[in-house]
């Protein structure tokens, strides 16, 4: 289902920098994520947010689609950094987050949402209420398809809500690095049935390569309207880099443990101390059972090492200097229960 958070508009220290309020922005060469609220009294505090041109345009672009159809992997090409996290793992993506890419006439927030997935028993009238009150707090749809692949059922599940959308939709087609020639007949049928009446502009891209994103940026720039920088424009998250680490790890994880793990894990990112040389960071995976840890941890520490090293090296270009990872495993039991509480401080917590 869709997650019915409803868009905060208001740039200001509620939605802008997190890092805005005690410190300053962790650089990463051309880009920028709210930094660690933990060692970084001395870094410069970042830029104001500047007043946009008359012609400036400005919004809210919610990527739509069923789970495993490139959207995490779309939005970390688009604002040029490694946000979101991607692996063949369905639904991957638990939380809702923005990136953020600003150009010299545009400010282009995407909201990358959970996979919207059709539930097994009858369709109810809220769950489509829902759906569609968050697919119209957002300015412009842009559905991503797998472009590989004709249309099937969970797409046009989804193409039935946003036929109900107010706001403009562009169609994406993702993967086609993938596409085979022979398919493209049976593909076109499905997208013509996939749009019924609607005049959604189709754009064929891969997230992957890159091709075809300037395209699909166009197609996105003409249905934005004039408006604010709603983000400085160096920013290419609202979230903190705390968060960014912590989904970094939870990634190695689902790529090197997912058959032995398939129960949920915890990280806590406890500790990011940093210098203009290296960074120091301290994270804890918490998992359910102690036969988890043995996996997790692997002979003589193998496994660890590998997700440790794998993450270690994402981290390595998110952050400036040499990056030192430190990881544990704690058993915890109950962790699901204190999640909320821990969520209240920040840290990443999701479910693998
Ligand atoms: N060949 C190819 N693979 C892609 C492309 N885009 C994404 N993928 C792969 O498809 C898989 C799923 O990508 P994600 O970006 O995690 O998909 P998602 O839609 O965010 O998935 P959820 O988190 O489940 O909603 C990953 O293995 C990606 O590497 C593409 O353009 N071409």
């Amino acid at each position: 289902m869709i997650d019915p958070t409803p868009i905060d508009r208001n740039p200001t220290a509620s939605n802008v920098p997190e890092a805005d309020a005690d410190a300053g922005p962790a650089t990463t060469g051309r880009h920028v994520v709210p930094g660690p609220d933990v060692g970084a009294r001395d870094r410069a505090l970042p830029a104001p947010i500047p007043i946009a041109p008359e012609s400036f345009k400005s919004g809210f672009i919610g990527i739509v689609g069923r789970p495993n159809v490139g959207k995490s992997t779309l939005m970390n090409q688009l604002v040029g950094q490694k946000i979101a996290i991607a692996t063949p793992v369905a639904q991957t993506t638990r939380n809702r987050l923005r990136g953020i890419l600003t150009t010299e006439t545009a400010q282009f927030i995407f909201v990358d949402t959970p996979g919207i997935h059709k539930p097994h028993h009858e369709l109810g009238r809220v769950i489509v209420k829902n759906a569609l009150a968050t697919v119209e707090a957002v300015d412009v749809l842009l559905f991503v398809v797998d472009g590989s692949v004709p249309a099937g059922g969970g797409d046009r599940f989804i193409a039935q809500i946003l036929q109900r959308a107010d706001v403009p939709v562009v169609l994406g087609a993702n993967k086609i690095d993938r596409r085979a020639e022979v398919d493209a007949e049976a593909i076109a049928a499905s997208y013509t049935e996939l749009r019924s009446d609607r005049d959604w502009p189709l754009v064929d891209f891969s997230a992957l390569t890159g091709s075809g994103l300037d395209a699909l940026l166009a197609q996105l720039d003409e249905r934005l309207t004039p408006g604010p920088y709603y983000y400085p424009p160096d920013l290419v998250t609202d979230r903190p880099e705390r968060f960014i680490i912590g989904e970094l790890i939870r990634e190695q994880i689902l790529l090197h443990a997912r058959q032995e793990i398939p129960h949920s894990v915890a990280i806590v990112v406890e500790a990011v101390e940093t210098t203009p040389t290296i960074a120091n960071i301290l994270a804890t995976i918490h998992v359910e059972r102690q036969s988890q840890k043995g996996i997790l941890i692997g002979k003589g520490g193998s496994m660890l090492k590998s997700i440790g090293s794998a993450a270690r090296e994402q981290i390595q270009k998110l952050i400036v200097g040499k990056v030192y990872l430190e990881l544990y495993v704690r058993v915890q039991p109950k962790w699901r229960q204190s999640r909320s509480q821990l969520a209240d401080f920040g840290y990443a917590i999701e479910d693998a």
